[in-house]
């Protein structure tokens, strides 16, 4: 009982101490931010009032109008002051470059705080952990083992396109968004898990719920500050309803890595004796077997790749999609040249060798990923100061790459707002910076995988695009990317498809 009171009042003393940490690096960031060029500071609140009550899909927009008020200026980073955090965005590849090419400055943003609970894989590692497991898990996207994935990738694609043809015979609009997000989920957990999950076939899986309810529940959370309080989290009930989502996320994943097990166990599935050839998972289970790895990174891994791996892939597929169907010459270019390289029957498999010669997909991919960046940004928290292109960002700060302001740089891609995939010919690509256009990031912590889902997208869009013909059932800005993780479409991705005879 005598304890009582001295324990509340040491309580009470951390507690004042750690918002006096806080107000001490919220003056630091205000110092410095005051002198970085951005939009008008309010005296507490700063920049907040950019976000307040202004709907998700307005997000991306206000950036990049920020951005170019800033270019207009001779600006080239534009910095966003909220209460204690500090956010620098470099608006040129060149600008960038310092952070891209530090091999130290690899910690991600504040704002991943929310993501601990739930991915604690590659994504968010940093140091020695973070070289050792990107070196255990690259050999998956060995050219040799994603040409490997081609079964998979054409025969979900398939299902996909069967699952749409309802909409083909009756002329109803579909908002294929969905139909893509529970392919995309099913090719990565068969490829890289070698577990069937047969999302296509039950729509309403609650893992790509759950996904999307987190994902909200995430931005909210960088955007308000009051929920970085974390009595106040749990006080308004935001913990419950994370904690929901967590539940029903991992024991999504738990049950994939215990059936994988299973199976390896009871002989039903066989892993291959080379770990050349092993999928994923089963690379993480051998590394578990011999201690290089343990079961919570397992888990942690398992949960990355499985977000990481069919989110982003949905996102990108659904807004090439989208500019297909509202630019009908580009999309009979698309088909043409898939009849030429794949020939004339829609529902044969194509192969790698095919894949890899259809370049003005390609280009249509590039342009795609330009205008609608299937990661808007990523942070990362500076360890040290840093000076960018003169300015002085100080330790603590966030900087961010970030597609959403580069590829819209009218300096460097003139009409930024048109949609034109020869801007990625080759000779246009050489004038530009190499970090103006970062889809996948770059540097050390690039996105490891690419090229799978370049080559899983590429396959995916040579299966609808060979059955059917694609037009928009909105004008093209009544639906517009969201500033989450990922770039949502606000309002679904509503087409009308014709089958092609
Ligand atoms: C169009 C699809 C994709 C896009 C646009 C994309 C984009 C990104 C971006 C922007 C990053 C952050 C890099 C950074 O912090 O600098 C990243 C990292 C990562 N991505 Fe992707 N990604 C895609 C598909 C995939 C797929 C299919 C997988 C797995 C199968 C994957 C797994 C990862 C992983 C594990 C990381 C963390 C890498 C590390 O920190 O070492 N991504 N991705």
């Amino acid at each position: 009982m005598a304890l009582i009171i001295p324990v509340f009042i040491a309580l009470v003393v951390i507690y004042i101490l750690s918002f006096y940490k806080k107000f001490q690096n919220h003056l630091k960031f205000k110092y410095y931010g005051s002198k970085i060029p951005g939009p008008p500071l309010q005296p507490i609140m700063g920049n907040t009032y950019i976000f307040q009550n202004r709907p998700n899909e307005e997000f991306q927009i206000v950036f990049r109008e920020e951005a170019r008020k800033a270019r207009e200026r001779g600006d080239t980073v534009i910095r966003f002051l909220l209460p204690g955090k500090l956010i620098v965005w470099p608006l040129t590849g060149k600008a960038l470059a310092q952070l891209l090419e530090s091999t130290t400055e690899i910690h991600k943003g504040s704002d991943y705080s929310m993501f601990e609970p739930w991915i604690g894989g590659l994504l968010l590692l940093v140091g020695d952990r973070w070289k050792s497991h990107r070196k255990m898990i690259s050999p998956t996207f060995h050219f040799a083992k994603l040409e490997g994935y081609f079964n998979v990738f054409n025969s979900e694609s398939k299902i996909f396109t069967e699952c749409l043809e309802k909409f083909a015979e009756s002329g109803e609009t579909v908002d294929i968004f969905p139909y893509i997000n529970r392919c995309l989920l099913d090719i990565i957990c068969e490829t890289a898990m070698g577990t069937k999950v047969d999302a296509q076939l039950n729509h309403d899986h609650p893992y790509l719920k759950a996904v999307k309810g987190y994902a909200t529940l995430m931005l909210k959370h960088s955007m308000t500050p009051i929920m970085w309080n974390s009595f106040l989290f749990w006080a308004l009930g935001y913990k419950k309803q994370q904690d929901d989502y967590l539940r029903i996320l991992k024991t999504f994943t738990a049950d994939v890595i215990a059936e994988r097990k299973a199976a390896l166990k009871s002989g039903e599935v066989e892993s291959s004796s080379s770990k050349r050839n092993m999928n994923f998972l089963d690379m993480m289970l051998s590394m578990t077997e011999s201690n290089q790895l343990s079961e919570e990174d397992l888990r942690n891994e398992v949960d990355t790749f499985m977000f990481g791996g069919h989110d982003t892939t949905t996102t990108s597929s659904s807004w090439t999609v989208w500019c297909l169907a509202h630019h009908p010459e580009i999309q009979q270019k698309v088909y043409e040249e898939l009849i030429d390289v794949c020939g004339e029957d829609p529902n044969i498999d194509v192969t790698y060798e095919q894949v890899n010669k259809l370049n003005y997909l390609d280009l249509v991919m590039k342009e795609s990923k330009r205008l609608y960046p299937p990661v808007p940004g990523v942070q990362r928290q500076l360890q040290k100061d840093m000076i960018i292109d003169g300015y002085t960002v100080p330790a603590g700060s966030n900087v961010a790459i970030a597609p959403v302001a580069l590829h819209s740089n009218h300096l460097v891609f003139k009409n930024p707002e048109i949609f034109d995939p020869n801007r990625f010919l080759p000779e246009e690509c050489a004038k530009r910076h190499p970090y103006d256009y970062v889809p996948f990031s770059a540097g050390i912590k690039n996105c490891i995988g690419q090229k799978f889902a370049v080559l899983n997208e590429k396959v995916l869009m040579t299966h609808l695009v060979r059955n059917y013909k694609i037009e928009p059932k909105m004008k093209l800005e009544e639906t517009l990317p969201c500033f989450k993780i990922v770039s949502t479409p606000s309002n679904g991705i509503p087409v009308k498809l014709t089958k092609r005879v």
